[in-house]
């Protein structure tokens, strides 16, 4: 690994810092960056949350999520207890101004005091807005200090408006870090990349060529421990609102001026600004919802259903799955359709872009070339193979065609470890460098959206669907491509 430029010395200070996130996303990141070099002895973590834990309890709960969730190849005992040496902890009420954030302010206050504060916000959204007006009344929003929220920001527009209103009331906007932790990942990025560094694809980046495009993020796990955040907010809120609509945006989008922030924020802003509208009565014609029953793995093991996962006797009408056909009115796409899915208990894990070509208007082969498709790997496998047509090596008397593919896996070509998205993300707050993160008018944007698909829902305008733990979701997504003619990718021939 190439010698990394290390951040300026900073106080990392998490709110929900023994949650779910913090352990397996959050400290193995920091963790990463530290052993590379980039994070400064002198910084320190500081978590805060209400259970009452000692550092040293703090630091053994860390001490397991490390050994949990980073590869045992990359842990290195020495490093790892410098690494937690840099943990501190104090146990707070975020949503109470109440006598123990004195703690914290005494903590803080033995640093310089133009020292870097990231105050990193992993508890439920509802707690934001309190969290930030604390932290103000207590003095501790400095000239240097940033706040980091994670997604989902809000349930609607009107609950993110709040939030937004609230937080903007003690920091401005460019010190507000709104994080989706898909544009940190490499491949998300690396779009931006391929796209406007090779005009052989920009060139046919449009209706003229493209005839549909399809992104999916499905995964293999359930609901795991998370099942009481999860059946308030269900696939559309906790995926599509945010990861997949930004994925979305970057294929989507025109070429930015350049790579300022706003630059491309505005660019993903006029997409978004661009998805045609689902009105509520039209949801059971675009989107598809659906929740999964009880399955199989491939090799057969049994899969409990959602709502054995959620617990004894426990009843939800919340959508584990979502498939949507969003059109984009401009004049590059025209009627080209964007199928959008994710789902949880699905029968694989994997993000990927796939860029369905025109076929050739003529063909003078016997039978009709097949279109070109571009897949673009988000995860796992990162990489990028096109298909293309090339000629049979069989000696027969005619010209023949086959299949093949040109294909790039990056960690294969490059021989390097492709981090986290965390990884890129934490520090980059503490650079100040915001263009992977989310500007407050495109969240509004993706709510607005989002807002009449939820009404029509809860209208029950398009029954709750169930699929099999394992499989590839409900019939009636295929049904929804199908009609268009088209196939899922993993029903393509
Ligand atoms: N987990 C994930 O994979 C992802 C999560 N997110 C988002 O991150 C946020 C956190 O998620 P997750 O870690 O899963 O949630 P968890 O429920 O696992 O953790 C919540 C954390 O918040 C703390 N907390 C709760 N209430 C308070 C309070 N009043 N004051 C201070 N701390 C409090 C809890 O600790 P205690 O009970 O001790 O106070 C705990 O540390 C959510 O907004 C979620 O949507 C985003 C992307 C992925
Ligand atoms: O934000 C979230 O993302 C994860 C999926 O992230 P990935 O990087 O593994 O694709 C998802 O499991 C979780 O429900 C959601 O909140």
């Amino acid at each position: 690994m190439p010698q990394l430029p290390p951040v300026d010395v900073f106080d990392y200070i998490v709110f929900g810092a023994t949650g779910d996130l913090t352990m397996r996303k959050l400290l193995p990141a920091l963790y990463y960056r530290y052993r590379d070099g980039q994070i400064p002895d002198q910084s320190r973590i500081i978590g805060t949350a209400r259970s009452p834990l000692s550092r040293a309890d703090y630091q053994e709960r860390a001490e397991k999520a490390l050994t949990e969730f980073v590869k045992p190849a990359d842990l290195d005992g020495a490093t790892a207890r410098r690494f937690l040496d840099l943990l501190h902890y104090v146990s707070l009420n975020g949503a109470e101004a109440d006598s123990t954030w004195p703690a914290l302010k005494g903590l803080l206050e033995q640093a310089p005091k133009d020292r870097i504060r990231v105050y990193y916000l992993a508890t439920a959204p509802g707690l934001y807005g309190q969290i930030c007006e604390n932290l103000s009344a207590q003095g501790l929003v400095t000239g240097q200090s940033r706040v980091v929220l994670e997604k989902p920001i809000g349930t609607d527009l009107q609950s993110a408006d709040a939030i937004n209103d609230h937080v903007g009331r003690y920091f401005p906007e460019n010190h507000i870090f709104r994080i989706d932790h898909y544009l940190g990942k490499e491949t998300v990025q690396n779009l931006i990349a391929l796209r406007f560094a090779n005009p052989v694809f920009e060139r046919l980046w449009s209706s003229d060529a493209i005839d549909y495009v399809q992104i999916t993020a499905a995964e293999t796990v359930g609901v795991e421990s998370r099942g009481p955040y999860y059946d308030k907010s269900g696939a559309l809120r906790d995926m599509i609102q945010n990861h997949l609509l930004q994925v979305l945006c970057l294929v989507a989008m025109d070429p930015p001026g350049s790579l300022e922030a706003d630059s491309l924020r505005n660019e993903k802003l006029k997409v978004l600004r661009a998805l045609r509208p689902i009105a509520p009565g039209d949801v059971a014609a675009f989107t598809v919802r659906g929740q999964y029953a009880r399955g199989r793995t491939g090799d057969g093991h049994t899969l409990p259903s959602y709502l054995e996962d959620l617990g004894e006797d426990a009843t939800s009408n919340t959508e584990t799955y979502v498939a949507i056909r969003a059109e984009i009115h401009s004049w590059r796409w025209g009627n080209v359709p964007f199928y959008l899915r994710s789902g949880k208990r699905l029968a694989e894990k994997c993000s990927e872009i796939v860029i369905q070509f025109k076929a050739a208007p003529w063909s003078i082969f016997p039978g009709t070339p097949r279109a070109n498709r571009l897949v673009i790997r988000i995860q796992p496998d990162e990489g990028v193979t096109l298909s293309v047509s090339t000629k049979d090596p069989t000696p027969t008397d005619s010209l023949t065609l086959r299949q093949a593919d040109i294909n790039i896996a990056f960690e294969k070509a490059f021989g390097t470890r492709y981090p986290d998205a965390y990884e890129r993300l934490l520090l980059d707050v503490v650079r100040g460098d915001p263009i992977l993160f989310i500007r407050r008018d495109e969240v509004e944007a993706a709510w607005r959206w989002v807002d009449p698909i939820l009404r029509g829902w809860a209208e029950n305008k398009a029954p709750l669907q169930t699929y099999p733990a394992g499989s590839w979701g409900p019939e009636a997504a295929r049904a929804l491509l199908a009609e268009d003619g088209h196939a899922w990718h993993e029903d393509m021939t």
